[in-house]
């Protein structure tokens, strides 16, 4: 190797001037006694090859370069934490393997060719043997305890379950290339803490459960059926340990390859099709092109949709098709593997105790490792994954509560055979988390105010994390406590509009674990945008739509109509019985809960161009319509709806000592009947659209009601905010609907009997807030709620 040094070395000094006359030469050569010329020369040379030959380098200098080398070394990896007390050692390298600075260097272990060669022949050994009755049996429940096998052992059970599906037969899978297929497959994870072979087994492992248990072959078919195990072996290939947040933010090839769209799950599907690709271990080898081509289509489709930020989009798409479920319908029953796949990658927490518990202490040490890195590199720190911000207990209390449990309830109703199975041990197991967490929030209010002045006085400098005195921050220690002896308490991070309600509950009850942002939102927002394929039933233009869920007394279903990308022609006519006509419009008719697979839905937490334009229509009985004009077009319909209401100037008895004006609305009865029959209008006659009294100041809402004139009571509701604010206030409009943070201390005040009515938020006390934004946050905070999780 060729050692280039940074910088060249200065020209050596000549030992003396040479006039370039060879007497003088010889002259001095003869006085020296030594050919001073040549000495010089020498020298030259010498230097040459110290620059450019290494091997040639004098042994002083290698070993000062060597030094230096080793100094940089440490100051680039984590062991500089060291000095701080805080070294941690991140076991990235194996032993003998060279050292390179962190940004160039794997993050985590590939298998050693030794060590994959023995597996194969243990696998090899054992691949012969029948496995009993009795492992079969216990193979197909939840209980499995992975940690009991070894990984040839593992290799073995998944052969077994394709035996026990019958994919052998049926599909005419060669044993020998699925064996060779499981070897690759093992080989090809990486020996990360958690999203390793053995992570890729217990999710196979339990779609196999959830299979033998609802009897999904003859729901969805032998062939989805395989594409769902298949999908589960694979869907977490050559995972490096760093989740997608991280790769977009530190840039790394994967990112960049995948342009920051889901780059871990493209490639955990791209590689298992370069697995596939080999006939020997292709498994699909006897298929003809069709069938490959939707075992493709199939594998691509589930491996994605593993991604944690697709999440909410899946699930609220799968809540609006329960209802009207058709096995029938590819949508219906591709949504439904999308969700299967989903719910075993997360599966863990329905497992026992004894085989959840360390599965988790794997999930925390690989969330710190990365935490540390992103530190280390200067990268936005992952809330979830940062052992200053998170405990045990509060991880999970957010991870299940909002995230796993939704998900387990929403395939629980679809097929109710997995209630007990999984959704109870779920909801168990958020229940011992919760008492944990209220355990350690006791123990941690008790502790600071026995000690705090004390505290104050020992650190001037108080930390971030208020932990009493328990005051650590070795992640290691967080996960050797296990869940009693964690005490971090969690004291940053945000809700997000779609938490607060259950977060205000949790809150309640435990003080703890509800203020984290949940994987899903942190990994929504660290994708910034989304590529949603049209999958679910063509998509009426622009228009799109997000379920809600049941609230008290009213079904209700918003449709967003994004303003942001609609074109001219596309923008809704102006005026309120216009834009309820340009909606049935778009859908023919006015669109109803039973149309659900027919327009794909947005996440309000990645629109927020799209909330801040937007307009509410509420039918009080029945449906909400949500368009989203430009703020232009909303004061121009402000103003033409004041216009006609001023006009008519008559007053409705229906609001009491409230002022009304009605006016007929430009449109016939049968117009009306026609537009709110998806909201059991009893027999409407004449109807009147009324606005609702003058606003008091100049923050509240103005409210218009379209109502039959005979029947009080079923009508239709316009809100319109009014829209006065002057653009001083729009700063504050940032700060989100009335502060999340101070509505939860406002509401634990109330809980303890602290309150001040005066003070207390009511819907007028959106009055910091801009006005085209406001509105609409009470309506989120109000709507995309979801209801209490259930104890
Ligand atoms: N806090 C917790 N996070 C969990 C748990 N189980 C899973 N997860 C997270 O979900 C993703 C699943 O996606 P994957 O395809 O990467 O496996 C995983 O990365 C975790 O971040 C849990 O029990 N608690
Ligand atoms: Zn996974």
């Amino acid at each position: 190797m060729k050692y280039t040094p940074k910088r060249s070395f200065p020209s050596a000094p000549r030992l003396c001037a040479s006039t370039g006359n060879e007497n003088d030469s010889g002259t001095i050569t003869s006085q020296l006694g030594v050919d001073v010329l040549a000495v010089e020369k020498r020298v030259e040379r010498l230097e040459e090859s110290i620059r450019s030959e290494e091997p040639d380098c004098p042994a002083a200098l290698k070993e000062l370069r060597s030094e230096v080398l080793r100094f940089q070394e440490i100051l680039e990896t984590t062991e500089h934490l060291s000095w701080l007390g805080l070294y941690k050692d991140l076991q990235l390298v194996c032993p003998g393997q060279s050292r390179r600075p962190f940004w160039n260097r794997a993050h985590y272990r590939r298998k050693s060719d030794e060590e994959k060669q023995k597996i194969f022949q243990k696998f090899m050994n054992i691949s012969q043997v029948e496995i009993c009755e009795e492992v079969r049996m216990y193979l197909r429940m939840p209980t499995f305890d992975n940690w009991q096998w070894e990984d040839e052992e593992i290799l073995l059970l998944l052969q077994q379950m394709f035996v026990d599906l019958d994919f052998l037969t049926k599909f005419n899978i060669e044993i020998p290339v699925l064996q060779k297929f499981l070897y690759e497959i093992y080989k090809n994870y990486n020996e990360v803490p958690f999203h390793n072979f053995k992570h890729c087994f217990c999710v196979t492992q339990m779609m196999y459960g959830i299979a033998w248990c609802v009897d999904l072959p003859s729901r969805i078919g032998d062939l989805e059926t395989l594409i769902l195990m298949t999908s589960c072996i694979c869907h977490d290939l050559d995972h490096p340990g760093f989740n997608n947040i991280y790769q977009i933010n530190a840039k790394t090839e994967l990112a960049l390859r995948y342009n920051d769209i889901s780059p871990l799950e493209n490639h955990h599907c791209s590689v298992a099709f370069r697995i596939l690709e080999d006939s020997s271990c292709n498994i699909f080898r006897n298929f003809n092109p069709e069938d490959y081509k939707k075992i493709r289509e199939g594998m691509i489709r589930c491996i994605l949709a593993t991604d944690m930020a697709r999440h909410n989009e899946i699930l609220s798409q799968f809540r609006e098709i329960i209802p009207c479920f058709d096995y029938d319908n590819k949508a219906h029953t591709n949504l439904l593997t999308m969700v299967l796949i989903k719910v075993a990658d997360i599966s863990n927490e329905a497992r026992p105790m004894d085989v959840a518990e360390p599965w988790l202490d794997c999930l925390l040490q690989e969330f710190f490792t990365q935490s540390d890195m992103e530190k280390l590199e200067g990268l936005p720190v992952t809330p979830f994954m940062d052992p200053e911000r998170i405990t045990k207990p509060s991880s999970q209390c957010s991870f299940i509560g909002f995230v796993l449990l939704p998900l387990f309830e929403a395939l629980g109703e679809f097929l109710p055979e997995l209630e007990d199975l999984i959704v109870k041990p779920v909801r168990e197991a958020l229940e011992y988390y919760r008492k944990l967490n209220e355990e350690a929030s006791r123990e941690r209010r008790k502790r600071s105010v026995a000690s705090s002045s004390e505290q104050q006085a020992e650190t001037p400098d108080t930390p971030r994390v208020s932990i009493g005195d328990t005051s650590f921050a070795s992640r290691e220690k967080l996960v050797r406590l296990g869940s009693r002896g964690s005490f971090l308490s969690p004291r940053s991070g945000t809700v997000t509009e779609e938490e607060e309600q259950v977060t205000q509950e949790s809150e309640e009850e435990s003080d703890e674990g509800a203020d984290q942002e949940t994987e899903v939102a942190v990994c929504e927002k660290a994708l910034k945008f989304k590529i949603t394929p049209n999958t679910y039933g063509p998509r009426p233009n622009q228009l799109l739509r997000k379920s809600l869920p049941d609230l008290p007394g009213r079904s209700s279903v918003t449709f967003l109509m994004d303003e942001g990308t609609d074109t001219q022609e596309d923008r809704p006519a102006k005026g309120p019985a216009s834009i309820l006509q340009r909606l049935k419009e778009k859908f023919g008719r006015l669109p109803s809960a039973s149309d659900a697979s027919d327009v794909s839905p947005v996440e309000p937490t990645l629109r927020p161009a799209v909330t801040k334009k937007t307009r509410t229509m509420s039918l009080s009985h029945g449906m909400m319509y949500q368009v989203a004009p430009s703020i232009k077009d909303i004061q121009a319909q402000r103003l033409r709806l004041r216009a006609i209401v001023k006009e008519t100037n008559s007053t409705s008895p229906l609001m009491g000592e409230k002022r009304k004006t009605s006016v007929s609305i430009p449109s016939t009865p049968s117009k009306i009947q026609e537009i709110v029959s998806p909201v059991s209008l009893s027999q409407p006659t004449s109807p009147i659209l009324t606005e609702g009294r003058t606003p008091r100041s100049e923050h509240e809402q103005e409210e218009v009601l379209i109502k039959p004139e005979e029947d009080h009571s079923d009508h239709l509701h316009l809100h319109l905010h009014h829209d006065r604010l002057d653009n001083s206030r729009k700063g504050k409009a940032h700060r989100g609907f009335l502060g999340l943070t101070e509505r939860l201390s406002r509401s634990r005040e109330r809980k303890r009997g602290h309150s001040d009515s005066s003070s207390s938020p009511t819907a007028s006390s959106s009055s910091t807030l801009n006005p085209s934004t406001s509105f609409l946050k009470k309506w989120t905070f109000r709507s995309w709620s979801r209801p209490r999780v259930k104890k």
